[in-house]
């Protein structure tokens, strides 16, 4: 059965956000990040590896594994042939949200204003990235922003780190964090990941 984006976000504390340059990186990669603990894992469109990462790392036992900077319609539908199981988008616009929330598809899509967020409602979202996190203001910023709309539960991504992570992570309103410190470029340490992943994962995130 399809999972809700909430109960996708409740999963884990922290969804590491991937760049994937090369292929044969990708399972290993799945296996050290769910071997820690860390099992919903967003690819993001940015590298031409990325579509068949996702189709690699969806055979990893325990992985729920997404697409993220998806951009537009046309990114939506390359994502779900490759079996994504959510959507991750920077910002949020009618022509992508239209499309993703018509199907039904767990859909995380990126706010930074109040009136990204009204947007958001008016589309039925409730769930939302908060992005990027740290240069839109951070905390403070997010305490502002969740307090009228108190419906809604987000996922800050953008600057945040394993320092940082717990305070975000104490916020009501935060279900989980994003962030690519779990995974940084060029030739993946999978020990490493794997370990880092573990830290990240005894991160409290669980809210009601
Ligand atoms: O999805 C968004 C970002 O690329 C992740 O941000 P970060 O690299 O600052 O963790
Ligand atoms: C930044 C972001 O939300 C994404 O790449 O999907």
């Amino acid at each position: 059965m399809t999972k809700s984006i909430e109960q996708i976000m409740r999963t884990a504390p922290v969804i590491p956000v991937l760049v994937i340059d090369d292929v044969r990186h990708a399972r290993p990669l799945a296996e050290a990040l769910v071997s820690g603990g860390l099992r919903v894992l967003e690819v993001t469109l940015r590298t031409p590896a990325a579509l068949d990462a996702i189709r690699e790392m969806r055979q990893v036992e325990g992985a729920l594994v997404g697409a993220g900077t998806v951009l537009n319609p046309r990114d939506y539908d390359a994502a779900m042939k490759a079996g994504s199981a959510f959507i991750v988008s920077p910002g949020l616009t009618e022509a992508l949200a239209g499309a993703v929330a018509g199907d039904g598809t767990p859909y995380l899509p990126g706010v930074a204003t109040a009136g990204d967020i009204m947007h958001g409602l008016d589309l039925g979202l409730h769930h939302f990235k908060f992005f990027p996190a740290t240069a839109a203001g951070g905390i403070p910023t997010l305490k502002a922003l969740a307090a009228p709309f108190s419906q809604c539960r987000f996922c800050p991504t953008g600057g945040i780190t394993a320092a940082t992570a717990p305070d975000w992570l104490a916020l009501d309103p935060v279900l989980c964090v994003g962030g690519s410190w779990l995974a940084p470029a060029g030739m993946p340490d999978f020990d490493a990941i794997a370990g880092a992943a573990r830290q990240a994962c005894a991160l409290q995130g669980d809210h009601t």
